[in-house]
């Protein structure tokens, strides 16, 4: 499947007295998002390491992208073989027609009526104009499919886990991120992501003792901050959604029952670990879980796309004209609740994840091997966990309201800051952590790459939710492909080539033509 890592943008105009109290600088990889522009990468495959060390064995490698080769109870060559004419259709590139009608529904139902989705034998779909664009317009605004927070990021900023907009208020925000700070420094990354939500606010305001080695604001500050007991100056200018909790677990929160209830229906209803999941369903989803948590968040993404497909199902069944109850007529109700995916998938997760740098080519079956027998335990923890019973960008708030702080007049700021710099030392220099996850985006996972692309995936202060937004950077006339660039386009047309190479391509845009040596 395409999906996309997005990530909220990241203002780098930097609280100037933080600033020059660290002599750090929160790192900015890309140089468009200095003007708020965050790049959404598209697919690029998951899982492979970005750090460049010393060549490691490919279990190693695969381990890391996965924590360990846990035991399956069937190999994936025997699913394949029992069920390879169906796995062969649901993989099948859908045909060109049917791929057609259903991107110019979305379009449509989605009232993006300024562009079409085209196929070509070039670069297979692409997205083009229906209509002029000046600079600066709003091109789309994409929702996700199917998408999920990073679990290691969830305790840095507490999102609505639906649209991925940030929820509670600026000092839940604070509070929660130092309490999980001052967790973390007392313990492993691992059991942080164990740590439950619902212990943020008792832990924090019951026990009253500041941890060892944790921040140094006291607990029962942070405990207050959390529960609201405490304000600090200004937030009411920064007003966020209130927290609507799920229905059956504490690990779901929303910005609204309606955000609440459409993750019920499409997806959480089959994934809650909460009381009102039968127990065994529920400790099986738990290892699911706990396995995906340890190995990689790609596994979170996949359940939510098969338990979106299988809700889709369900409810397509409940129809009369799919009453039939034939094996045929229920594979073809299968295929229609799967086509939204379909539509974007490529190529099976552990044929296209980027083989990580520090592993030999010459390892590369063993290494793919390897991530594919972890995908197929995941896939099993899942089974076991549902079938028995029948990817972003969004910016935290607690920066903006850092930067109203700094940029108050001297005597309120000074008054301000009374009470807010001990917050801002505590959350240290990524005091402003956005939020983070994987999504598939249908629309934006059909824009072809240029390094001279007019058009980019960009955030403004609106855009306050996990949709991809994408914006023209010059203008578009009717009937032009509309471009993206899936990589830094500011660099030299060999780093260009060797970026793109994870993505399967060799680009031929004009740039590249005017630059490729001879
Ligand atoms: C996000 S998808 C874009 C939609 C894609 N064309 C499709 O048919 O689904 C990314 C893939 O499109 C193809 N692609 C995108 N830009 C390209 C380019 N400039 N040259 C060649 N292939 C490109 C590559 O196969 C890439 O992995």
């Amino acid at each position: 499947m395409a999906v996309s890592v997005f990530n909220t943008r990241r203002r780098t105009s930097l609280v100037s007295a933080f600033m020059a109290r660290t002599r750090m600088f929160i790192s900015t990889p890309l140089p468009q998002v200095r003007d708020k522009v965050s790049r959404t990468k598209p697919p690029k495959p998951h899982g492979g390491g970005g750090e460049r060390r010393r060549k490691k064995q490919p279990q190693e490698a695969a381990a890391r992208a996965g924590g360990g080769m846990g035991g399956s109870s069937a190999s994936p060559c025997d699913l394949d073989r029992e069920f390879a004419p169906q796995i062969a259709q649901l993989l099948a590139t859908p045909p060109l027609q049917p791929a057609q009608e259903y991107y110019n529904g979305l379009i449509q139902s989605r009232k993006h009526d300024g562009i079409r989705v085209n196929f070509s034998s070039k670069h297979g779909k692409g997205v083009c104009a229906n209509k002029e664009f000046a600079e600066g317009d709003l091109i789309l605004k994409d929702q996700i499919l199917v998408g999920a927070q990073h679990s290691l990021n969830k305790i840095d900023c507490a999102v609505c886990s639906y649209c991925f907009r940030f929820i509670g208020s600026i000092e839940f925000q604070i509070g929660r991120r130092l309490y999980w700070q001052s967790v973390g420094s007392s313990s492993d990354c691992t059991n942080r992501r164990h740590c439950h939500e619902s212990d943020v606010g008792s832990s924090a305001s019951s026990s009253g003792a500041t941890k060892e080695n944790s921040s140094t604001l006291p607990e029962e500050v942070l405990g207050s901050l959390i529960t609201g007991d405490m304000s600090l100056p200004f937030t009411d200018h920064f007003s966020l959604p209130q927290v609507v909790p799920c229905r059956g677990c504490e690990e779901e929160r929303y910005c609204s029952q309606s955000c609440a209830d459409s993750d019920w229906e499409t997806y959480h209803s089959l994934l809650c670990t909460g009381s009102k999941t039968e127990p065994s369903q529920r400790s099986a989803l738990q290892k699911f879980i706990e396995h995906a948590n340890g190995s990689n968040d790609i596994f979170l993404v996949a359940a939510k796309a098969i338990t979106f497909t299988l809700l889709r199902y369900k409810k397509l069944k409940t129809q009369p004209e799919f009453q039939n109850n034939t094996d045929e007529s229920n594979f073809s109700l299968l295929m229609e609740a799967w086509k939204p995916l379909s539509m974007g998938y490529k190529k099976r997760w552990w044929d296209s994840v980027a083989l990580p740098e520090d592993v030999d080519s010459c390892d590369e079956d063993t290494f793919r091997q390897q991530i594919r027998d972890l995908a197929l335990t995941s896939l099993q923890l899942l089974k076991d966990a549902i079938f028995d019973s029948d990817g972003l960008v969004v910016a935290s708030p607690v920066e903006d309201y850092f930067i109203h702080i700094d940029d108050l007049p001297d005597d309120e700021k000074e008054e301000a800051e009374k009470v807010t710099r001990p917050f801002l030392d505590a959350l240290g220099e990524d005091y402003a952590a956005p939020c983070e996850g994987t999504a598939f985006f249908p629309l934006q996972s059909c824009m072809n790459h240029s390094c001279c692309p007019n058009a980019k995936a960009y955030k403004r202060d609106e855009d306050t939710d996990g949709n991809a937004v994408i914006i023209a950077l010059e203008p578009i006339k009717k009937d032009d492909e509309i471009t993206i660039s899936y990589i830094d386009e500011d660099v030299s047309y060999e780093e260009r080539q060797a970026e793109l190479a994870d993505y399967g391509f060799i680009c031929t845009c004009p740039r590249c033509q005017e630059e490729k040596p001879n």
